[in-house]
């Protein structure tokens, strides 16, 4: 068996209303220890055809296996290192952190200390990984650094040299070539000629795509590897291989929640500002019969804030630097990526909450009994569920630029269509449409949980509200995995 194998792989994208074919009835077979040289001019379908075997696309006919499975399957991702054209890492992470973070998701990992020496990035591991503070050849060497994290059988290197200079493009040759000589097998997409030609002697084959179809060459190096592979049986056999098994799910829960946690504490600004919402309460006055009813809409708003606008801008900023795309080839599964990030959302948001509720017992002078406190409490971070499952939707759909104005939109919106703002004038019709707004239905659960009863703005159809936020929980869930699977599509 091979370590990659398409068969009859057909793929097409839309250009001007025609059909046009990126890669027309391939086949290939890569053997464990090649090194091949991927060329093609610009727009030829190299990029097309390696998102193909990390499933990051899907074909059009025919099919992918990595390793024996199916690109989709962890079980193709446990081996394979990939370093990306343009790659970016999260802003508040080191170096060391970085590459921890990453050989934290692969069970046969290379220590951290022994990829920071074999990258070269020793004096480097506390500068910033996202930073000027990085040459392009140091940040070049992270990035491979990250690729060959899980000690991998098969490393994939996108114009790994492109924008270096001549001293940082023969640094990263040379980590190329040590890697290639532990036998590792390699393919590398390059339509830099000098690099093809400085690595040449390691080549097995030099596939050329070109109309849709691979032309190869083949060297003395495939002729060789195909007479061990006789001698020795060299060729790769899934069923032969010893069972690697995933990293245990819950401790790469703990090491992502931890880098999310560390990148909140070091941009204390985000933290500060929604503290500071939360804050707000402390300035109603002592005793208002309405700071409960005032209190819990400035609660909502905070926490649309948090799952509608923080969320989505953090998943659209890391997917547009690359960095998701990585992610997804790591077997890292992206429920942990989301999971974490929303663990990040609920301790901002219960540190808030905490925060205001104590202000408005000690400050404003509000009192209830502890059990109705609880109850407010989980009524205001349930209720929000499906709002930040939308935030996924956004994150994933759009850039970050335009998040912050729909964001903007959408709390606008739920301010008005929650129906707690009375505004005199507006036409029935449209006061008719209330009762369609999940954030409506949101702030009658919150009205209920907190018996406030203002303007008799309280409904008393419970079970109503708790099945529109359900629903909405569902749709929101459906948009979610189709804007996931979308953008895997096209990323
Ligand atoms: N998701 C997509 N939707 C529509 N067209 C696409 C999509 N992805 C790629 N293409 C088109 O397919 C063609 C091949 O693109 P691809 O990125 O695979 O080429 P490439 O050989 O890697 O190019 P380059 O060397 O410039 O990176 C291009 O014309 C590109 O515009």
């Amino acid at each position: 068996m091979n370590i990659v194998e398409l068969k009859n792989v057909t793929k097409s994208f839309e250009e001007s209303g025609q059909k046009r074919k990126i890669l027309d009835n391939v086949n290939l077979a890569i053997q464990a220890g090649e090194f091949i040289i991927l060329k093609g001019e610009m727009g030829a379908g190299k990029t097309t055809l390696i998102n193909l075997i990390l499933g990051l696309q899907i074909p059009e006919s025919g099919t992918v296996r990595v390793f024996g499975y199916a690109p989709e399957q962890p079980e193709s991702k446990l081996k394979l290192g990939l370093m990306l054209q343009k790659t970016r890492a999260p802003g508040n992470l080191k170096v060391e952190e970085t590459i921890n973070l990453i050989r934290s998701f692969y069970p046969k990992s290379y220590s951290t200390a022994e990829l920071l020496t074999r990258s070269k990035l020793e004096q480097k591991r506390y500068s910033w990984a996202s930073s000027d503070e990085l040459s392009g050849g140091e940040e070049r060497s992270l990035y491979f650094a990250l690729a060959i994290a899980g000690n991998p059988e098969f490393l994939i290197l996108d114009e790994p040299t492109t924008g270096l200079d001549p001293h940082a493009r023969s640094r990263v040759l040379q980590q190329i070539r040590d890697f290639a000589n532990e036998g590792k097998t390699i393919l590398l997409v390059s339509h830099i000629e000098s690099d093809a030609d400085a690595i040449s002697d390691l080549a097995t084959r030099t596939l050329t795509l070109s109309h849709g179809k691979i032309q190869e060459v083949r060297t003395d190096n495939f002729e060789q590897l195909q007479q061990s592979i006789s001698k020795f049986g060299g060729a790769y056999s899934r069923s032969e291989q010893p069972v690697v098994k995933p990293k245990n799910l819950f401790s790469m829960l703990l090491g992502q929640t931890k880098v999310e946690l560390l990148k909140l504490i070091r941009q204390p600004i985000v933290l500060l500002s929604m503290l500071a919402l939360y804050s707000v309460v402390a300035l109603f006055p002592r005793n208002d019969p309405n700071a409960l009813f005032y209190m819990t809409g400035l609660a909502t708003i905070n926490l649309l804030i948090v799952a509608i606008q923080t969320l989505s801008i953090q998943i659209a900023t890391e997917r547009k630097q690359g960095w998701v795309k990585l992610l997804r080839v790591t077997p890292l599964p992206a429920w942990i990526y989301l999971t974490s990030k929303v663990i990040i959302a609920f301790i901002v948001s219960f540190t808030g909450i905490i925060l205001m509720f104590s202000l408005g017992i000690f400050k404003v002078g509000m009192s209830q009994p502890f059990f109705d406190w609880v109850i407010l409490f989980f009524s205001l971070i349930l209720g929000i569920v499906p709002f930040a499952i939308f935030g996924f939707v956004i994150g994933y759909t759009m850039d970050a630029n335009s998040i912050s104005l729909v964001s903007a939109f959408l709390i606008g919106l739920a301010v008005f269509s929650s129906g707690s703002i009375p505004l005199p004038g507006m036409p029935e019709w449209l006061q008719n449409l209330i009762p369609f707004s999940p954030f409506y239905h949101y702030a009658q659960i919150v009205m209920w949980a907190g018996h406030i009863q203002i303007a008799e703005f309280y409904n008393n159809y419970l079970a109503i509200h708790l099945e529109w936020l359900v629903w909405t929980t569902c749709v929101a869930s459906f948009l979610a995995i189709w804007a996931y699977q979308r953008n895997r599509a096209i990323s």
